[in-house]
């Protein structure tokens, strides 16, 4: 070599080492893989012709390989087609793939004059001739290839090749970064995502503590809530689905609460949903979540009952209250055992007991055409019907005492016990709204009692059996009105406005109606027809 030729050979290593290094600097700034394709055509397009590029990865064990970005000037023909070719996994040996990996050089291919596999035929039948292809290592792992395709072969001078010889380097080490960033950021949102769930348990939590559950005591000697339990505790341990009857009042959340503690989910929190107290279109994403910006209003995402009782229990009270189009989603969900949150790409397996409760018939409600004789069946797998407390009289002494001793005692009163008229008439008494009416009695009279017996108790009227005739009990006039609006309203079926309904018989405009009964604590369940 002459000293003119040696000179002109250094000052051209000179330029390439520059080219490499401020490709280097480039290619390090790379977050992502849109960043690290424009790069790379940007900074390839100074130095060579080419027309597409392809970099691939492989997996941990080396056998698979999967297109890892794919930089294409011409849209793609038969989008289908390339969305299946590009997105699909192959396998690493093909005479092909691995002849790129094991090469510590650039291999070149003359795709006119080999047998193609079949993601390479795809780019031939697209017109491209020659592949000139690397294998990318980074430390001594295979990271990958990097290709570049070309419709018009043999543009490529040798230097060329040592340039992208020396990018490999760099690309591998970009890409390795690329990867590990991508599963840093799925790591995270992984972690959001169950600190998400733990923030909502948290509240959810709270909330259950605040509305004061005792679930320890439940109250029944007598030989109708002794078949019960006997009942639970077979149901209990199992995963079955469990339907809780039973009129308002009668204790389906607490026996729901009982079944919960006794199965294997115990350690894990009952989540509860009540059918008939969320808006329509609320139920939805509050029983199965939502993505943000879903609908108006969904300004974060958020979790649905179903996934934050998954490997749990999920009390859906007031089944009967479900909306039809909701009764087909449920059924879906309780058939497939997956959840897709409102807005969402894909499902979410969810593994999650159910115990429903309702204060309605399901049958009367699915024979007039109201509930899904097919979620029926579902939920009615094991049944509990729980019995009216008029039912089960020999309950009443000892419920009455255990709520005086619990409500003295939260009221700082050495009350202990009721005096024998009171424990008769209450023995009279039909308790249309069975033990809660009976708790929320006994809560009041503590209050209004000073000395350590409660002597007196205001029974709403009309509903005692007539002791001694000609006898009567005074009752004051709102629990007067309160008793004569509820028979009104039953006898109207529980129409309040409209030439049918109770606001008519009662001479009084519908809005004034309502508000006397939201004055008066008249709820629907009150005067829906109990079963
Ligand atoms: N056997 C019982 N022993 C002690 N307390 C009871 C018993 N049954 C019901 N209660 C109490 O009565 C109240 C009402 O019970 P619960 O909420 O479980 O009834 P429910 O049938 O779910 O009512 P609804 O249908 O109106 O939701 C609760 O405070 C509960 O603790």
């Amino acid at each position: 070599m002459t000293k003119e030729n040696l000179w002109e050979s250094l000052q051209e290593k000179e330029k390439e080492q520059e080219v490499l290094l401020s490709f280097s600097n480039d290619l390090s700034a790379a977050r992502d893989k849109e960043e690290l394709s424009r790069i790379i055509h940007e900074r390839l397009s100074e130095l060579f012709v080419y027309d597409d590029f392809v970099i691939c990865t492989v997996d941990e064990a080396q056998k698979m390989h999967k297109t890892f970005f794919h930089f294409f000037r011409e849209k793609p023909k038969d989008y289908e087609l390339y969305d299946r070719v590009i997105n699909g996994s192959y396998p690493v040996e093909d005479g092909f793939y691995n002849l790129v990996l094991a090469s510590k050089e650039i291999i070149r291919f003359d795709l006119t004059k080999m047998e193609l596999p079949q993601y390479i035929q795809y780019h031939y039948n697209d017109g491209i001739r020659e592949v000139i292809a690397i294998a990318l290592h980074n430390q001594k792992r295979k990271v990958g290839t990097f290709f570049l395709l070309l419709k018009n072969p043999d543009t490529f001078t040798p230097q060329a090749l040592r340039l992208l010889q020396g990018l490999s380097y760099q690309l591998a080490i970009t890409i390795a970064n690329i990867i590990a960033n991508e599963q840093i950021e799925k790591q995270l949102n992984e972690i959001r995502h169950y600190k998400q769930q733990l923030e909502e348990e948290n509240l959810y939590l709270q909330e259950e503590r605040n509305e004061g559950y005792n679930f320890s005591e439940i109250i029944g000697a007598g030989t109708e809530m002794q078949k019960i339990f006997r009942l639970i505790s077979q149901v209990a341990p199992s995963d079955s689905t469990v339907l809780l009857m039973g009129e308002t009042g009668t204790g389906k959340e607490l026996i729901a609460r009982a079944i919960h503690n006794g199965s294997p989910h115990k350690d894990k929190l009952m989540v509860k949903v009540n059918c008939a107290t969320l808006p329509p279109n609320l139920i939805e994403s509050e029983l199965f979540g939502h993505e943000k910006g879903s609908f108006t209003g969904a300004t974060e995402r958020r979790i649905g009952k179903f996934e934050l009782a998954n490997n749990s229990t999920l009390f859906l009270d007031e089944v009967g209250e479900l909306p039809m189009e909701l009764q087909s989603k449920l059924l879906r969900v309780l058939q497939e055992k997956e959840i897709e949150r409102i807005g969402g790409r894909g499902s979410i397996k969810v593994n999650v007991r159910i115990i429903a409760a309702t204060n309605r018939s399901l049958q009367k409600e699915v024979d007039a055409g109201r509930f899904r004789s097919d979620l029926f069946y579902r939920l009615n797998v094991f049944p509990v019907t729980l019995p009216p407390l008029r039912n089960r009289k020999e309950d009443i002494p000892v419920l009455t005492n255990h709520f005086v001793a619990r409500y003295a005692r939260s009221a700082g009163k050495k009350i202990n016990t009721v005096s024998p008229k009171v424990m008769e008439s209450l023995l009279a008494y039909s308790w249309p709204g069975n033990v809660r009416e009976l708790e929320h009695l006994v809560e009041r009279s503590v209050l209004l009692t000073t000395g350590t017996t409660i002597r007196q108790m205001y029974l709403p009227a009309g509903n005692q059996k007539e002791t001694n005739a000609g006898e009567f009990t005074i009752v004051t006039l709102d629990e007067m009105e309160r008793t004569y609006i509820l028979k009104v309203l039953k006898v109207c079926k529980g129409r309040i406005s409209g030439p049918f309904g109770a606001a008519v018989k009662l001479g009084l405009p519908s809005t004034t109606l309502i508000s006397k009964m939201q004055k008066l604590g008249i709820k629907k369940e009150h005067f829906h027809d109990p079963l």
